[in-house]
């Protein structure tokens, strides 16, 4: 079996392999204050899942627990199959760790950061000398490599620090915040590397506050509030993070063929704004698929059936408006 028909297996199957990311009832305080009051989430292999909270609801507390580098009070955490805490080394060499600024050694060159992390992480010198060229070109920093990193932008840094991550060909990939910083287009190369990275059967739990961005990107949402997983009201057709559900905003020449094609079809749909009065003209609806198979497959037919589909694209805002609804202060 591969990597992907594993990964493929467990997102059909609801669970999580040994490949991906699951947390019970993680606890954490920093003295008053609880940061972590009993999370819970799986992240899958094959898969990007966002991980999304106000400020101070425990996402950096909690990616640090995943990468080891904080000790949970209580609960239970398995990365790629081990526990961060009672067998370190182990989870260390399959996670990869993106902090949300990446602090660099200034008098060394970009080439020779990667170096030192490939050296902690004992790699064979020749190949990890070979990965760090290619992984130098995927961030656009070879022309950086032999210059001091003091002599990196904030957003050059940062595409090292994705490179640091990567260094060490990890499972499990976990990124805090890992576009601020970045240019528009650093920011599409990095969804692209991340959905590759996916692709390719590999778990990538991402945070960010740039919602529009983490929807582009990520297959499942884990929600964090005041330390605790929530699930936010989908009541409002907001599509649940996790059951492989998407909305999609198809637009055609004309809304009643649409419509009347969709209610011929079974398929969910509802307006795409409040409709004051029929219209005879073009418009669009936000439909419910199952996944991009079951997008294409709705395109296909709908346009086999006669419909003058104008387009249909993932709709944006579902995750800000499950954000929205969750019901707390900043902090
Ligand atoms: N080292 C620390 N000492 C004391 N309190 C801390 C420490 N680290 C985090 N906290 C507190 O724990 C809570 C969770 O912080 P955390 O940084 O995990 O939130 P966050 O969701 O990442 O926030 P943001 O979106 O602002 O980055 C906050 O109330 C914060 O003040």
């Amino acid at each position: 079996m591969t990597t992907q028909d594993a990964a493929a297996e467990a997102a059909g199957s609801g669970t999580t392999t040994d490949d991906g990311i699951v947390v019970r009832g993680v606890t954490r305080a920093f003295g008053a204050v609880q940061a972590l009051a009993g999370v819970d989430l799986e992240a899958r292999p094959g898969a990007v899942t966002a991980l999304v909270g106000p400020n101070g609801s425990g996402k950096t507390t909690l990616l640090l627990v995943l990468a080891g580098l904080l000790t949970p009070d209580g609960g239970e955490v398995s990365v790629a199959g081990h526990d961060p805490v009672t067998a370190g080394p182990a989870a260390r060499a399959r996670t990869g760790w993106m902090p949300d600024a990446f602090g660099t050694w200034d008098s060394l060159t970009a080439r020779e950061v990667l170096t030192t992390f490939a050296d902690a992480y004992r790699l064979d010198r020749a190949p990890s000398r070979r990965r760090i060229d290619e992984l130098l070109a995927t961030v656009h920093l070879t022309e950086y490599a032999d210059r001091p990193a003091s002599v990196l932008s904030r957003g050059q840094k940062q595409r090292l620090g994705l490179a640091r991550a990567l260094v060490h060909d990890p499972q499990v990939l976990l990124l805090d915040e890992p576009a601020s910083g970045l240019d528009p287009r650093s920011r599409v190369d990095l969804r692209q590397l991340l959905r590759r990275l996916a692709d390719e059967g590999r778990t990538v739990l991402v945070s960010s506050h740039v919602l529009t961005e983490l929807e582009e990107m990520s297959d499942d949402a884990v929600f964090l509030s005041r330390g605790r997983t929530v699930v936010p009201d989908t009541s409002h057709g907001v599509t649940s993070p996790g059951d492989g559900r998407r909305t999609f905003h198809v637009r055609a020449l004309s809304l009643p063929a649409l419509t009347a094609w969709l209610d011929a079809a079974g398929a969910a749909w509802r307006p795409d704004e409040p409709w004051t009065a029929p219209t005879t003209g073009p418009g669009g609806v936000l439909v419910e698929v199952n996944g991009d198979e079951g997008a294409a497959a709705l395109i296909r037919d709908a346009v086999a059936g006669g419909v003058p589909l104008v387009s249909a694209a993932p709709a944006a805002g579902a995750l800000e408006r499950a954000y929205l609804t969750l019901e707390e202060e900043r902090r």
